[in-house]
């Protein structure tokens, strides 16, 4: 196994169910975390209500190496397609530098 996806699915099918977050430190700390992306150790990504640039920085503060998205690309698809998607993974892009660059 090369890694793990800490999900609980988009929380879309059982009310209640413990959200992604609020596992990940635990499940970190129980696969010996974090490891580097190119590393040898075990890749832990992320997903679960991950929607702007500061989700990404606490996900990624909290111990994975990366995160998942699902229904925003889903969501811009929809309503513009192919250039829609664009946009969400550009506008991320430069959320995320300019938020690391202010941290
Ligand atoms: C329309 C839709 C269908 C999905 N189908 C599955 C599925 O069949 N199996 C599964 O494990 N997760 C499924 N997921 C969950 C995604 O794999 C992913 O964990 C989730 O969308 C991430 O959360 P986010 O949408 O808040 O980014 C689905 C999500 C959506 C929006």
């Amino acid at each position: 196994m090369d890694g793990i996806v800490v999900s609980n699915h988009g929380g879309r099918q059982v009310d209640g169910a413990i959200g992604s977050l609020d596992m990940l430190p635990e499940v970190v700390d129980c696969v010996k975390g974090p490891k580097t992306m190119r590393g040898d150790g075990l890749l832990v990504l992320f997903d679960g209500g991950v929607r702007t640039e500061v989700d990404i920085i606490k996900v990624l503060c909290l111990g994975a190496q990366g995160v998942l998205m699902g229904r925003p690309w889903v969501y811009s698809f929809g309503t513009a397609g192919k250039e829609g998607m664009e946009e969400l993974i550009k506008g991320i892009l430069a959320d995320l530098d300019q938020s690391m660059g202010l941290l």
